[in-house]
């Protein structure tokens, strides 16, 4: 798996990703959720530029115009919950794209801080042959997006895998460079160094998914 990080350069996405992680800002959901949509659309088009491209023509009221136009058959597939605004973002920009849905989430069978990642809900297109695109913003252990690859399986073999998110830790990046083809292809905003005890992103910015859409219960 190859790793693209978007702030090694700097541009307006740096804004996006502060106000993800500050804390006097983080809270107004809305914000929260629209700014993951805005990277989304942001490492849409950097992904953009890996795709291939036919050369097309277009007809202007002026007369013919060359345009190369990307002939990938794109599949969208977001880890719920917190895959929902970030898929909603790269669904801006890849619009005739088809869209797959899947849960991780994770499970504490001892209440205390060890947890699995269970997958029980998909929905998903046919992905034999096609460009999948997985979409979740936070990549901590990396053990949802390793799961989810596992349970896509049965789906067909696609001709090239991409991983959108947005902030994920040394750790997890590592590990998924041992679960996903060495020709996938990583696109992620930012790469933090630690993960705390409770697998938790430091300093990340919290649970994603419940800024985005409310607490939820441990279970
Ligand atoms: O790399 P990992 O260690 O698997 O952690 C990352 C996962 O944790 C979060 O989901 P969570 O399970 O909290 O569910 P949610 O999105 O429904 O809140 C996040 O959205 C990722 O899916
Ligand atoms: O740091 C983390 C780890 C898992 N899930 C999150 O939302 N944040
Ligand atoms: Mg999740």
């Amino acid at each position: 798996m190859q790793v693209q990080e978007l702030l090694q350069k700097k541009s307006i996405a740096n804004k996006f990703i502060a106000q993800l992680r500050d804390v006097n800002i983080q809270t107004d959901r809305m914000r929260f959720r629209k700014n993951i949509e805005r990277l989304g659309e942001v490492l849409a088009y950097e992904l953009s530029k890996e795709l291939n491209y036919d050369n097309n023509e277009v007809k202007t009221p002026l007369g013919p115009c060359k345009v190369a136009v990307s002939n990938d058959e794109l599949v969208i597939c977001s880890i719920l919950r917190a895959g929902l605004p970030l898929h909603q973002g790269i669904l801006n920009y890849f619009d005739d794209a088809e869209n797959s849905f899947i849960s991780a989430y994770r499970h504490h069978p001892n209440n205390d801080e060890k947890f699995e990642v269970l997958v029980e809900y998909l929905a998903s297109a046919s992905l034999e042959g096609k460009t999948l695109i997985l979409a979740d913003p936070m990549l901590a252990t990396g053990k949802s997006f390793a799961n989810v690859l596992k349970a896509l399986k049965p789906m067909g073999m696609p001709k090239k895998i991409h991983l959108v998110s947005v902030i994920g830790s040394k750790q997890g990046i590592e590990y998924l460079k041992s679960e996903f083809p060495e020709d996938s292809k990583l696109w992620i905003a930012t790469i933090d160094e630690e993960l705390n005890d409770r697998g938790y992103i430091v300093p990340g910015l919290g649970d994603a998914g419940d800024l985005c859409f409310g607490t939820k219960l441990q279970h």
